[in-house]
């Protein structure tokens, strides 16, 4: 547990080896709303985060993930609403959360006249990172990022994947309680991405709370919960598993040149009634009960013969969940 013993709201750096118990909640949001004008960007949110987790905030641009993330990184005040940090509250003890939190932006923040090592290095001074501890995990996360024979090289000399490479790297140097990310995925190559969730794992295996935003939904169906945001709003908020299992785990895919027609045959010809969204009709498992709509798939794609433009037959994916919460496509 957080021993929170303090008692006025200092920046401070805690011991970066002790992190909490897996469990314990290091992120505890309640009712939080962020208004900009008469944009309502956040509306009455809940959402915690305990230690050992990956959770993925999931939503389309203009849903609040960046508002959220800006509030949560001290960026933004809190307006509304409690936001607790690792034991700290975000709205009095502001500089205290902020001192549990490690934050990885979307924007660039290298020094481009530095190294990369040397980025490296001032980011452990700030965090009070020294000596060996400091040598090692530098050279742990260089290895993790295939930066090793970088290390030496001015940032300026880096290509756009590689700068983002070095920022991540830099970001997680030290081990907070809690770790935010605003889309850390963006510019980074397959490997980098596979290397940058090892490294997310490896934290959370210590007890790290990872929280990120992302519109990726491949990116959010790695994390072990997805928070479902739309519209500022909290729609969703399971492991991915369980979000599949909601919409009944299993969904038919139908998409058509002439759409209206495609959804009158399957009313009139197949008693089904599907969800339709721009030019696509989805049936999932739960809203057809007993149908077995696998077999489906063959009698379907000859009545509708070059109307079909793609029939398909699967496990539901997050873009099924999506729809079926809200009624839109998250791809538009
Ligand atoms: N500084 C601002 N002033 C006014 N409105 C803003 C401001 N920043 C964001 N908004 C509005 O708040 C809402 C949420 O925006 P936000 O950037 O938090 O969404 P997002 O999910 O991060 O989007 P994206 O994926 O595009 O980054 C949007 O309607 C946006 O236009």
């Amino acid at each position: 547990m957080i021993d929170d013993t303090a008692t006025h709201d200092t920046l401070t750096r805690d011991d970066n080896t002790t992190n909490p118990d897996k469990g314990t909640p290091l992120v505890e949001v309640t009712g939080l709303s962020h208004r900009y004008g008469d944009t309502l960007a956040v509306d009455n949110l809940d959402l915690n985060v305990r230690g050992g987790e990956i959770v993925a905030v999931l939503g389309k641009n203009g849903s609040g993930k960046t508002t959220l993330f800006r509030v949560l990184s001290t960026l933004l005040p809190v307006q509304s609403g409690h936001a607790v940090i690792a034991g700290a509250d975000l709205a009095k003890q502001t500089m205290t959360a902020r001192g549990r939190l490690g934050i990885i932006f979307q924007s660039p923040s290298l020094d481009i006249k530095l190294t990369v090592l040397e980025n490296m290095r001032c980011q452990g001074a700030l965090y009070g990172l020294t000596g060996d501890r400091l040598i090692n995990r530098c050279d742990e996360l260089l290895k993790q990022f295939s930066l090793e024979d970088r290390r030496d090289d001015f940032c300026q000399t880096l290509s756009g994947g590689l700068k983002r490479r070095v920022e991540l790297a830099k970001g997680l140097l030290h081990r907070p309680p809690v770790m935010l990310l605003d889309e850390p995925s963006t510019g980074l190559d397959p490997s980098a991405r596979l290397a940058l969730w090892d490294a997310l794992e490896t934290l959370a295996s210590e007890g790290v709370a990872v929280m990120l935003t992302t519109h990726l939904m491949d990116e959010a169906a790695k994390a072990t919960r997805v928070v479902l945001l739309d519209a500022g709003k909290k729609i969703a908020d399971a492991s991915p598993s369980e979000l599949q299992r909601q919409v009944g785990d299993r969904v038919l895919t139908l998409v058509a040149d002439d759409v209206a027609l495609a959804e009158s045959v399957l009313r009139d010809e197949f008693n089904l009634h599907p969800l339709r969204v721009g030019n696509t009709l989805r049936l999932t498992s739960e809203q057809s009960g007993d149908v077995d709509l696998a077999s489906l798939v063959d009698p379907i794609a000859s009545r509708l013969g070059d109307n079909v433009q793609s029939i398909a037959f699967g496990r539901a994916s997050l873009e099924d969940v999506f729809v079926a919460k809200t009624g839109t496509a998250f791809l538009d």
